[in-house]
């Protein structure tokens, strides 16, 4: 099957690359060619006159199926919005309602340019089912929490879902492990977890130094900060680690990180939302520490819009050192796709648009009166898109919305099987 963009205006994200108008050429799951104009037929030809191709956004850190708990509780505390709502809402959550949560993220995702995902959660056969349905990418993991002796069922699901699903759906779906973080993992189980990540050449996911709760309460447990814990377990010795937030770092903190596999996925709209604070992002970019782009459950963010992640993410950093220059248009971009995709261990595969790699992309349409005139196709991206531009994503060379029409999710089952459960879920919290 070969698939012809033509006449599109394309940003490939590379850093020496400047955005050019040209073909793209899909054959089956791969890009085969980019250049000013490709002479083949193909099975499929989009007009990309009045539209920009680019990498599929990468959302590195979410929990899917919270998308069924959004705008059921804002503006608490981390730790009560989690411990009173989220946590007795998601006991009301059956293995179904975590399949439709899942789809019904993957439908915003898809909507709004995103093409991978990295997931923690439970019941992750459902979500590994939603998915191979759908057509995104992700990266998997199923949480894990150490409070009670649950006689090792977590991690015995944990080791399932690797068994199961890794490397599954042609490729798009990969695993990683997934201890939540270090106020839910104490030392012992997650020593164990490091080892057994470290035998089976797979990466962790985790939560680091969200809140200034977390820092006191790791300080009065350990006497060490939330990083210290982690590098003095061992945690970036070996693995590919992807460090979910990574608010509250000190300078000692940020060059335990230094040399590290992975590195950092920042979600500023959940830090910003839930008051937690202000990621050192430019310093951990300046030490050579990869940072990506995240937008935490929907639960939290309320939106898995990530163009919103890419401008909140500038701005911020721009505020905060009084700079405008700081984390510019592209590099703002870039945080969203080719970082994002060495937090998932996929930038061999996707992240950039280059020939070889596979047709992750997406199409935007520029054609409208908030994205005209066209000076600069980066700042037009980072500031002025937002996820209703975008017109097609296409994910592993298939097109998951043509048009804005989602081709592998049934919209109108969606939200009504959505709604229905959401209600159930929270009824009595
Ligand atoms: C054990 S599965 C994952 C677990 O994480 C919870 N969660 C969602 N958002 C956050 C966050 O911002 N910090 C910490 N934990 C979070 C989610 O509710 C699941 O229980
Ligand atoms: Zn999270």
């Amino acid at each position: 099957m070969k698939l012809l963009i033509k006449d599109v205006t394309i940003v490939t994200m590379l850093d020496d690359d400047q955005p050019f108008r040209g073909d793209i050429l899909i054959e089956d799951d791969k890009i085969k060619e980019i250049s000013s104009q490709v002479q083949e037929q193909a099975d499929k030809v989009i007009q990309g006159n009045g539209k920009v191709a680019m990498p599929g956004l990468i959302n590195a850190h979410q929990h899917t199926p919270m998308s069924l708990l959004k705008g059921f509780s804002d503006d608490l505390k981390l730790m009560d919005w989690l411990d009173k709502k989220m946590l007795p809402a998601e006991n009301n959550m059956t293995p179904e309602d975590i399949y439709w949560g899942c789809k019904l993220s993957m439908a915003e995702m898809i909507k709004s340019g995103t093409t991978a995902f990295a997931d923690m959660y439970v019941h992750m056969n459902e979500i590994a089912q939603a998915i191979e349905e759908v057509g995104m990418r992700a990266s998997l993991t199923r949480g894990l929490v150490f409070f009670e002796d649950d006689k090792g069922r977590r991690l015995r699901e944990a080791m399932e879902l690797i068994d199961q699903w890794h490397g599954a759906a042609d490729g798009r779906i990969t695993t990683m492990f997934g201890p939540h973080a270090p106020y839910t993992c104490p030392p012992e189980p997650l020593k164990e977890v490091i080892r057994l990540a470290e035998d089976k050449k797979l990466p962790i996911h985790i939560h680091l130094a969200e809140t200034k709760e977390e820092i006191v309460k790791i300080r009065d447990k350990y006497n060490q900060t939330p990083t210290e814990y982690l590098y003095n377990l061992g945690l970036f010795e070996k693995s590919h680690v992807l460090l979910a937030h990574a608010v509250h770092l000190t300078r000692k903190d940020i060059s335990y990180l230094v040399g590290m596999r992975g590195g950092v996925a920042h979600n500023p709209v959940s830090n910003l939302k839930l008051g937690c604070g202000i990621a050192p992002i430019v310093e951990m970019l300046q030490r050579g520490i990869n940072v990506g782009l995240g937008t935490d459950g929907a639960g939290s963010a309320t939106t898995l819009d990530m163009f919103e992640e890419i401008k909140t993410a500038t701005w911020l950093q721009k505020l905060d050192y009084g700079d405008p220059t700081q984390i510019p248009a592209k590099k703002a971009i870039q945080l969203a796709t080719k970082n994002s995709a060495i937090l998932l261990n996929i930038d061999k595969e996707v992240g950039t648009l280059e020939v070889g790699k596979k047709a992750d992309l997406i199409l935007i349409d520029i054609n409208k009166p908030h994205l005209m005139p066209h000076h600069n196709i980066e700042s037009l991206i980072a500031y002025s898109v937002n996820g209703g531009d975008v017109d097609t994503t296409i994910v592993n060379g298939k097109i998951l919305m043509e048009n804005r029409q989602l081709l592998t999710i049934n919209e109108e089952e969606l939200l009504q099987q959505a709604a229905v459960r959401a209600k159930r879920i929270v009824e009595g919290i």
